[in-house]
């Protein structure tokens, strides 16, 4: 409790020194809903953020009166659809965090979400090519796969596409994997870092744990380790019974990204994190965005790294990732051409 109030107060105390040099806004579009308020209050914590844009179809000014009573520096101001409520969130942003469309139930799939969410994504991404075309957007509405996709085309028919400032936020499957390996090993989850590349659902979401601290993992041990990272988002779908997904932990996983996008931006060297991007990686097998550790810059994705050195059993987890991961592409992409 003690230390948990040290960081905390730390963190205030970083928050009031933060340098109006480093100023940067970020819009969340979804931000009444279930990962939209925790993320949105974690935003408000970083110092780094020095306005908050809250967009919602309902609910946005009340979570950002509710914030901006957080006796941090950054303003907070919630919009909703009506006049120019979203363009006026987005503009001159740095950062746009979509988690906006609805969460799954038990018994379906991220795909069974595309019908809902993939015009929700297409429409927020068209106000965001108009609004603010040059800044990052990390989409963390489901089906990932897809959506991101359906973002690049929607920026590549206004003439804005930039590859480098897309990104798919698969953090919480790192974070995940960190947590589930610790378990089973009995560490540190902090000291773990375990590669998950590929995509974000089931069998796309390849963890490799031969490149992990622990690359002796084998058998069942490893079997069910890798389902558990693989579908750990049904675990949470499950417990929740109908009331929808992961949301406090997707909410710290996307709060995470974005900070580290932030310290990127403001000069830090070296900064990596796992997103699903547009790649070269597997271009040559028809697969334009797949997930891995990408170095990033002031510009966004600076360096997408090689997947390294993988085991048998991982090169076939990958070889089935990729022939999913390109249907759930494909499907964005028509979405998009058939439906503009
Ligand atoms: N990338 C990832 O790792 C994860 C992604 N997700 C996904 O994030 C999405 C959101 O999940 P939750 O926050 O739990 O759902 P939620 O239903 O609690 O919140 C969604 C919010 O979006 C808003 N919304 C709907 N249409 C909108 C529009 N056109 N413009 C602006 N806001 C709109 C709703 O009013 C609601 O407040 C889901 O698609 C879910 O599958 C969830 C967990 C992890
Ligand atoms: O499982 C879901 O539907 C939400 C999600 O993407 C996750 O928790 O990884």
């Amino acid at each position: 409790m003690f230390a948990a109030r040290q960081s905390f107060n730390l963190l205030q105390k970083r928050a009031f020194s933060a340098s109006a040099s480093q100023a940067s806004k970020v819009a969340v579009l979804g931000a009444a809903g279930g990962i939209g308020q925790p993320l949105s209050l974690l935003l408000k914590l970083n110092p780094r953020v020095s306005e908050l844009a809250l967009y919602d179809i309902r609910g946005g000014p009340g979570v950002a009166a509710d914030l901006s009573h957080i006796n941090t520096n950054s303003t907070v101001t919630g919009y909703n659809p009506d006049a120019a409520g979203l363009s006026d969130c987005l503009k001159d942003s740095e950062i746009i965090l979509i988690p906006a469309g609805v969460p799954r139930k038990p018994g379906m799939t991220r795909d069974d979400l595309f019908n809902t969410n993939a015009s929700i994504v297409r429409d927020l991404a068209k106000a965001a090519a108009d609004a603010a075309p040059k800044a990052h957007v990390l989409v963390i509405a489901n089906p990932v796969n897809s959506t991101v996709p359906i973002v690049a085309e929607v920026y590549k028919s206004k003439g804005v596409y930039d590859p480098k400032r897309l990104f798919g936020v698969t953090t919480l499957d790192v974070v995940r994997a960190s947590r589930f390996i610790s378990q089973v090993q009995k560490t540190d989850p902090a000291g773990e870092k375990v590669t998950v590349v590929g995509g974000h659902s089931g069998v796309t979401i390849v963890p490799l744990l031969s490149q992990s601290n622990h690359p002796s993992i084998s058998g069942e041990t490893r079997d069910a380790l890798v389902n558990r990272i693989q579908f750990g988002g049904d675990e949470v779908v499950k417990a929740k019974d109908g009331a929808g997904s992961a949301t406090l932990s997707m909410a710290m996983a996307g709060a995470r990204f974005a900070e580290s996008l932030l310290r990127a931006a403001q000069g830090e060297k070296g900064v990596t994190e796992p997103t699903f991007v547009e790649s070269p990686l597997y271009k040559d097998q028809g697969v334009d965005f797949f997930a891995s550790q990408v170095e990033l810059g002031p510009n966004g994705a600076e360096k997408i790294h090689p997947i390294g050195k993988v085991s048998e059993y991982e090169q076939g987890l990958i070889d089935k990732c990729l022939g999913e991961l390109k249907k759930n592409i494909q499907k964005g992409v028509d979405f998009v051409k058939s439906n503009p």
